[in-house]
């Protein structure tokens, strides 16, 4: 695991410090013979009330746009300067030909640094936004940029619901496509959080598609829905054109207004439009809150497991997608999406809206993923079966995926069990060989 380089992140606030104090002290020495002492003393005085009420300015404007309380690192305190626009345009930089510059939002997630990382290793320019929330343990989303940075592809901490930073990155970058990933995810935590998901995944929503409408060129947009739209629908398997309009849960419910979001924009300002609806993504560098991510964890550590069932005591199974599948597909999105109409947010012709499942088609029930990772894991769990508590889950999910197939080109080739055992073994690496980290979430 690389370790976070300092020298590639823009400075701190106490290197600002020195610096301005560098200018002041030769340009005191410059006008040395000016002045007499006491005037000296007082421009001194007074420069030192200015560099403290400068720097408190600063920190109160990131306080006020930090919406997740979690420690600031300093180098946000410099967005729009020229170390970090430096940074962002290296890269952003395309390095082969007919290449794309793409602004993944979530970038320091799950989804969002694998399809950062397979953008940049074919030679695509790659920014990443995200505002490292501690939804989930941030020292992961820190991994997770470091390794980034050790490809060159740089992220740049803010929320998509901060104008400035959103109007600083498209006035420096020409982004031709916007991968928007970042995200409130999580079926159940929207019962203890609901407005975060509002935040993120509709007011968020709404401020990048505002930049991205008056963006000059327009980008193209693919973002991440969910398999959760689906809701109480229970013809299997799911396809594009079933009902999505009952939702089991406020992410659901947030996820399929983000779809009916995105239309207006399609539709009124001529965005080139991509939903993906994502089926239960899992794999290495995955999400800790996730059932298998948390039952890995717990199994090794012989604690108890809590296994949701069904009515009826039907168990309760998902279309788990490993993740590599899903980069493909998000790739492919991109790379067919075609352009956006307008530009100075005036549409001049239709412009694509799609949505694709993006799933594996071979639904597993939790048990039998649970059995899984008791052999890859040679333990066994403590399992606490328990009546699904009706806090957001559906029973099943299902991806019929032939209209990806057919215009994506996406054809998932890892089953569960393969994809469970490179999750494990990487897990292993990440968690066990190295004993400074931990697991918490
Ligand atoms: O497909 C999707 O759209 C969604 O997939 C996952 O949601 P979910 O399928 O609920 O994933 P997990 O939280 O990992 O749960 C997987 C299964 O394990 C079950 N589970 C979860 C937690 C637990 O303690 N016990 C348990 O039996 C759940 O009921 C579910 O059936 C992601 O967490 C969502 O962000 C994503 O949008």
């Amino acid at each position: 695991m690389p370790a976070l380089d300092e020298d590639l992140f823009p400075s701190t606030p106490s290197k600002i410090k020195i610096e301005r104090t560098h200018t002041i002290m030769n340009n005191r020495s410059f006008h040395r013979n000016c002045f007499t002492p006491t005037t000296t003393l007082f421009l001194w005085t007074l420069l030192l009330i200015l560099l403290t009420a400068s720097y408190m300015t600063i920190q109160t404007f990131v306080d006020t746009n930090n919406h997740h309380h979690h420690p600031i690192p300093r180098h946000h305190l410099i967005i729009g300067g020229p170390h970090w626009e430096k940074k962002l345009r290296s890269s952003a930089q395309i390095r082969r030909s007919h290449g794309i510059s793409v602004l993944v939002t979530g970038a320091a997630g799950f989804v969002g640094s694998h399809v950062s990382l397979a953008l940049r290793k074919r030679g695509d320019g790659v920014v990443g936004l995200d505002n490292f929330n501690d939804y989930y343990d941030p020292s992961l989303k820190n991994a997770r940029r470091a390794l980034l940075n050790s490809h060159n592809v740089f992220i740049v901490e803010g929320d998509i619901n901060n104008d400035h930073v959103l109007t600083k990155l498209f006035d420096v970058v020409a982004f031709t496509h916007v991968m928007h990933l970042a995200a409130q995810a999580g079926v159940r935590y929207a019962m203890e959080n609901p407005h975060s998901y509002v935040n993120s995944n509709i007011a968020g929503l709404v401020t990048l598609l505002e930049q991205c409408k008056s963006a000059d060129p327009q980008p193209a947009v693919v973002w991440a829905s969910s398999s959760s739209v689906y809701g109480l629908n229970d013809k299997a398997p799911f396809s594009e054109s079933d009902r999505t309009d009952r939702p089991a849960s406020l992410y659901a419910a947030t996820k399929k207004a983000g779809e009916a979001i995105t239309h207006t924009y399609n539709h009124i300002h001529g965005l080139s439009i991509t939903g993906l609806r994502f089926f239960t993504v899992y794999g290495p560098w995955g999400r800790p809150d996730m059932a298998y991510f948390s039952f890995t964890k717990d199994i090794r550590q012989g604690k108890p497991i809590t296994i949701f069932r069904g009515k009826n005591r039907v168990d309760l199974a998902r279309d788990f997608t490993y993740i590599d599948d899903i980069v493909k597909g998000c790739v492919a999105a991109l790379d067919t999406s075609g352009k956006s109409t307008g530009s100075g947010g005036k549409k001049k012709g239709p412009a694509p809206y799609r949505i694709y499942n993006l799933g594996n088609t071979a639904p597993v029930s939790v048990p039998t993923m649970v059995s899984l990772l008791e052999k890859y894991l040679n333990k066994k769990a403590k399992k606490h079966v328990v009546t699904m508590p009706g806090n957001g889950d559906v029973p099943f999910t299902n991806a019929n995926i032939s209209l990806a197939q057919r215009e994506l080109g996406y054809k998932p080739t890892t089953d569960l069990p393969t994809g469970l055992k490179k999750f494990v073994d990487w897990y292993e690496s990440y968690y066990v060989d190295d004993h400074r980290k931990s697991v918490s979430y």
